[in-house]
């Protein structure tokens, strides 16, 4: 890999990603899939295994050191932990005022505003929260543009997530947190579903092979029928539950054990977790 001092202007088609974790590699993962240049995607990891699976899988040049990793780049992909953000923005602030970059967060509740004071005032930050289907091309994105964000620094992080999924922008920055606990967080939630569903299914005698692929095809084929029916969810739902049958039986378990009081008080945990994000890492 080059040196960074033989790399000059930015480069509007290169980004570089700092932390190279579970968001960064299905960010990277789905670009390159997509057929985005891996030549064009340069990522910072200070654990080498992590650093060697992201060059090894996809092809992308890596670095120790995010300096290194953003010379030449014109987009900043923040994907480090809201607890570690701070410090890898002072560390990167004068080459953010140097260049002028376009710097996209993907972290958990720290905000626009905090972001552009870390990295020394006046940048353009695109704060945004995908999701982990995104190294499927699956994912959905949640995205706000500080004002300093013109019309091509849109287009910019829009073609970035776009690559990876669905992109929803947002004009008001303060229900990012809420975007975080249903998108961000939810596929966790799916999972959680499974998890239970197949114990489930086991408690019930069923092989553990059989308990697997009964509830993963399920939430597969529910899934598809969510996106590609015109009907919504709760009439789907009725459509599957015959009065005295099954079905009922089993949402009204659900009803009488409170599950949609739990769902919300469950998402407005992870709503408070994001603004408590904001205030515990400034
Ligand atoms: N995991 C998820 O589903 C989602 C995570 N996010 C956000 O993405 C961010 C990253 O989360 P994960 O990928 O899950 O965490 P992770 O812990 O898997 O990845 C973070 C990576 O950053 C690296 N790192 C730490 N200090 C660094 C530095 N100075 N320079 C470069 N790299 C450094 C770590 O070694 C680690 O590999 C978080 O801010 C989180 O809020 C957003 C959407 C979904
Ligand atoms: O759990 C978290 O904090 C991150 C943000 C959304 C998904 N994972």
């Amino acid at each position: 890999m080059p040196p960074s001092s033989e790399i000059q202007a930015s480069n509007p088609e290169t980004i570089a990603f700092i932390g190279a974790g579970n968001m960064a590699r299905s960010l990277v993962g789905g670009l390159v899939a997509r057929d985005k240049p891996a030549a064009a995607i340069r990522v910072a990891e200070p654990v080498a295994e992590l650093r060697d699976a992201m060059q090894r899988d996809f092809g992308v040049a890596v670095f120790v050191e995010g300096a290194d990793a953003v010379a030449g780049a014109a987009t900043w992909v923040l994907a480090v932990k809201p607890q570690v953000l701070r410090s890898v923005c002072a560390a990167l602030a004068p080459l953010a005022q140097a260049s002028q970059p376009l710097v996209v967060s993907v972290a958990a509740g720290i905000t626009a505003a905090q972001l552009e004071r870390w990295l020394g005032g006046d940048v353009a930050v695109v704060r945004c929260m995908p999701n982990t289907p995104a190294l499927l091309g699956a994912g959905v994105t949640g995205l706000y543009a500080n004002p300093r964000v013109g019309a091509d620094g849109r287009r910019r992080a829009q073609a970035l997530l776009a690559a990876v999924g669905a992109t929803v922008w947002l004009d008001d920055e303060a229900r990012m947190d809420a975007v975080t606990a249903v998108s961000g967080s939810g596929p966790a939630y799916v999972f959680l579903l499974a998890e239970a569903m197949q114990a489930a299914a086991i408690a019930e005698g069923l092989p553990a092979e059989a308990a697997r692929t009964l509830v993963l095809q399920t939430i597969l084929g529910a899934a598809r029928m969510l996106t590609e029916d015109d009907a919504d969810a709760g009439e789907l739902r009725r459509r599957v539950t015959s009065p005295g049958g099954t079905t009922q039986a089993a949402i009204e378990a659900f009803e009488a054990g409170g599950l949609r009081e739990l769902v919300a008080d469950a998402i407005a945990a992870a709503t408070l977790r994001g603004r408590q994000l904001s205030a515990a890492n400034d």
